[in-house]
């Protein structure tokens, strides 16, 4: 629809307004001179109650209160020395991956499943500590809340006509998950206080969080229990599927393309081969693996529209009246696929990385898988960490198979439908011990 209509569409779904937005140059209006006019977001149904009333940072309204949680985030829950903290766990959850595949030497392994329980499992012991009770409930109720939110509501598209919040199914669904989810956070909250932990060893977010509760109270906007629990639920719903779906298109693409693999691979093999293990000490090396995350990004951005903005006050943008509260969808998937920024646009090519200054970081608007201006992810540092992780270690210790004799450009790329894309269909390879 963009080539056909152009960078910039107005689409009324329902009653809502909708900008779509899909080049750099009106991304840039948009997210960098226009930032502070863009940086709501919507109050949609779901994400409300995901939100416990919009009080969290992905889905909560801009404003002081959001604000507040963001700073906390980037100086405290997801800084570069926190990421740092958390390598022992990246490296024992990543460890105990391999040896899992290995067993299964030889035979069909499930790569989607086995990479969504690491990352699952990571992204645990990084918020709670240690095992939590009711793991495996808490889980699924985290995936079923996933599948929902990423899903498609009639209601949002008719904000007038409450009847149809209340006879949503969805709804009633979502708020029973919500309190399931919520009783057993409440849980690890209440046992994170009760025990008088030596926390300056082993912090995990919960007692980081604790901790900022405990300065706050005297403050305007002291941190609640509400605040703690939906900033714990924004990681692992942006944290975890995001990983692990990411990881898999990644996986997906080497498979598909064997010089990138034995790219990959070689880079890899030499780096470490005089070590006999990855660790994270020479990850900065792996120059090749970057570009090939990089690559990855600009092909399958996880969240391909971001997600939705709302428009704070009418402005102009690209010569265009925007209206107050209007949504805006900016669409990084064809922005990644523009054919004026990048030469063979559809090709997986990670070396166009190489010696390139262009990163996600949102300061380069042709590629921005991350977003841009105040509301880009925070996750950054976080999610790159486990992903390069991953990755140097299962092209270092194993070679892949398709299995079914099938040829690597036969392997399905379906993406599944939602906010979020994954892949539609699991992963699954053969690994061939190389070396452990
Ligand atoms: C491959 C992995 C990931 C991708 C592609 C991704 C992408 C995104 C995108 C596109 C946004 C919206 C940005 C915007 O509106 O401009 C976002 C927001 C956010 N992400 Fe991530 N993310 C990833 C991983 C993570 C991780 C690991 C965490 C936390 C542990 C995280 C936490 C957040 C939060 C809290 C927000 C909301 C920020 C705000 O509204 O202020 N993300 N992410």
């Amino acid at each position: 629809m963009a080539q056909k209509y152009g960078p910039m569409m107005y689409l009324k779904l329902g009653e809502v307004p909708y900008i779509i937005v899909s080049s750099p140059e009106i991304a840039k209006e948009i997210m960098k001179t226009h930032d502070l006019s863009f940086c709501d977001r919507p109050s949609l149904m779901l994400p409300t109650i995901f939100s416990y009333n919009g009080t969290d940072i992905l889905y909560s309204r801009y404003g002081e209160p959001w604000r507040q949680l963001r700073k906390i985030c980037g100086t405290e829950l997801l800084s570069p020395k926190r990421v740092q903290s958390f390598r022992s766990i990246r490296e024992e959850e990543v460890g105990d991956l391999v040896k899992s595949i290995a067993a299964s030497e030889e035979s069909v392994v499930n790569l989607s499943h086995k990479i969504s329980d690491m990352t699952h499992a990571f992204v645990a012991r990084a918020a709670f500590g240690k095992r939590i009770k009711h793991q495996q409930a808490f889980r699924s109720a985290i995936d079923e809340i996933s599948i929902l939110l990423g899903g498609f509501c009639i209601a949002d598209l008719y904000p007038s006509i409450k009847m149809l919040q209340s006879m949503s199914m969805a709804k009633t669904k979502f708020e029973k998950l919500h309190k399931e989810v919520d009783v057993i956070m409440q849980d690890v909250v209440d046992d994170h206080r009760s025990v008088h932990r030596n926390v300056s060893k082993d912090e995990d977010i919960v007692d980081a969080l604790l901790q900022i509760q405990r300065e706050s109270e005297q403050s305007q906007h002291p941190v609640t229990d509400i605040n703690i629990k939906s900033i714990i639920l924004d990681m692992f719903s942006a944290g975890s599927e995001t990983s692990s779906g990411f990881m898999g298109w990644c996986i997906s693409e080497i498979i598909k393309n064997p010089k990138v693999m034995e790219e990959a691979q070689a880079e890899v093999r030499r780096v470490y081969d005089k070590k006999g293990y990855v660790d994270e000490t020479e990850l900065h090396q792996l120059i090749y693996l970057k570009c090939v995350i990089k690559e990855t990004l600009r092909l399958h951005p996880h969240a391909p529209l971001l997600l939705p903005r709302e428009c704070r006050e009418r402005c102009q943008i690209s010569g265009y009246d925007i209206p107050a509260k209007a949504m805006v969808l900016i669409n990084a998937w064809a922005i990644g696929r523009d054919p004026r920024y990048w030469v063979d646009a559809e090709s997986f090519k990670p070396e166009r990385f190489l010696n390139s200054t262009i990163d996600f970081k949102g300061t380069d608007f042709e590629f921005i898988p991350f977003g841009a201006g105040r509301r880009i992810c925070p996750g950054i540092g976080f999610v790159v960490a486990i992903i390069e992780l991953t990755l140097a270690q299962l092209l270092y210790h194993f070679n892949w198979k398709l299995p079914n004799d099938m040829k690597n450009e036969e392997l399905d790329m379906t993406e599944s439908p939602g906010v979020t894309v994954t892949r539609k269909h699991d992963l699954c390879l053969i690994p061939i011990i190389r070396r452990l």
